[in-house]
């Protein structure tokens, strides 16, 4: 789909590279010559997954266990990365998030997503930022965020705000820092199936005609995300700054993606409620 070399010489993060769609947006930027870093806070997991990503590419991967909740374990990770040479592209996909009815939300519940979501993201596009401005080195913010910041969505309040928050900065970076060689850009998936997803939002039962309903009848292929995120970061968008691509079949013209949770009985909560604290 792309000439042969699209990415090389571009040296690129992807927070949460260790699994779901940030390993597959990896996978996809390796093959067109970039060189990868990936950080999460699981180091066996990165290290497994890059080891797969060393197999089929013959590209750079480097791991890196970052927290990225945590503003000086940003600092360290982008000094240790920096070392090395300055990266080109950070990607922000590291997030977390859980269906909950909101009343039930304590304030721990609440920041254990924003704090990833919408505070690490932050942490990291403000680390790259500054070191790109001080170098004087161009630098591109590409962010994974979710139609829940056009429709808003029930039962993952904390998760719309997050991302609603991130596509703020993306607009508004893209006026501040686009005079200084910085384009912000971002990503808003429609369903594309992961254990992350999956784990945290489908529990066993879940409306299972939700695929089926989709415009296109489908759920989103992975390579597809990542053909998308390829473009964005590339030099070949760099007239795109400040948007959001949707990228959902579209899905969200038709529902924001919650109303089956709304006929939830109290019960079914209750049972949720139950599984995550045995869990
Ligand atoms: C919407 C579409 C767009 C987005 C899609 C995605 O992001 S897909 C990607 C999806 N991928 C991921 O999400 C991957 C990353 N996920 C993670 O890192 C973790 O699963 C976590 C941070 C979500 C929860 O971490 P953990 O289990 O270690 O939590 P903890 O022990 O640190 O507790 C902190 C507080 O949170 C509370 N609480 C927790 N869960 C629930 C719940 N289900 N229900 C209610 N509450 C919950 C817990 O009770 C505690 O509050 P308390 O009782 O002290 O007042
Ligand atoms: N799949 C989908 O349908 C959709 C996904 N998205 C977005 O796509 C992105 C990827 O999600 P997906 O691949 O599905 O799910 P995953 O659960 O696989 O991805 C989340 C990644 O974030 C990392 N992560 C979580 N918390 C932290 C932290 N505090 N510090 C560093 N890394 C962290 C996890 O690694 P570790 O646990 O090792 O830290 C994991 O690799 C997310 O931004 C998500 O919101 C948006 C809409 C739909």
């Amino acid at each position: 789909m792309f000439e042969t070399g699209l990415l090389r010489g571009k040296r690129i993060l992807v927070t949460g590279g260790g699994s779901g769609l940030g390993a597959a947006m990896g996978r996809r930027f390796l093959a067109l010559g970039a060189e990868l870093v990936i950080c999460g806070r699981k180091l066996d997991r990165l290290e497994a997954t890059a080891s797969e990503m060393r197999a089929q590419s013959s590209g750079k991967v480097t791991t890196i266990a970052c927290d990225v909740r945590d503003g000086v374990a940003v600092d360290e990770m982008m000094d240790a990365t920096w070392r090395e040479a300055p990266l080109d592209i950070l990607v922000n996909n590291a997030a977390a998030t859980f269906i909950a009815q909101s009343e039930h939300l304590s304030f721990r519940a609440a920041d254990a997503v924003l704090a990833p979501t919408l505070h690490g993201a932050m942490y990291c596009t403000l680390a790259a930022g500054k070191r790109w401005i001080d170098g004087r080195h161009n630098g591109v913010v590409l962010s994974i965020l979710s139609t829940s910041t056009i429709t808003g969505r029930a039962f993952t309040v904390p998760s719309a705000m997050a991302k609603s928050a991130v596509l703020a900065m993306t607009k508004s970076l893209a006026v501040e820092w686009g005079p200084k060689g910085i384009r912000t850009v971002a990503i808003a998936p429609g369903p594309f199936p992961t254990a992350g997803a999956s784990g945290q939002l489908r529990p066993v039962g879940r409306d299972e005609g939700w695929s089926a309903r989709n415009p296109m009848g489908r759920t989103g292929e992975h390579s597809e995300l990542a053909d998308l995120a390829s473009f964005l970061v590339s030099d070949r968008a760099g007239y795109i700054n400040g948007e959001m691509v949707v990228i959902d079949g579209g899905a969200h013209l038709r529902s924001s993606g919650a109303e089956d949770l709304l006929r939830w009985t109290d019960a079914q909560w209750a049972e949720q409620r139950a599984a995550r604290s045995k869990g």
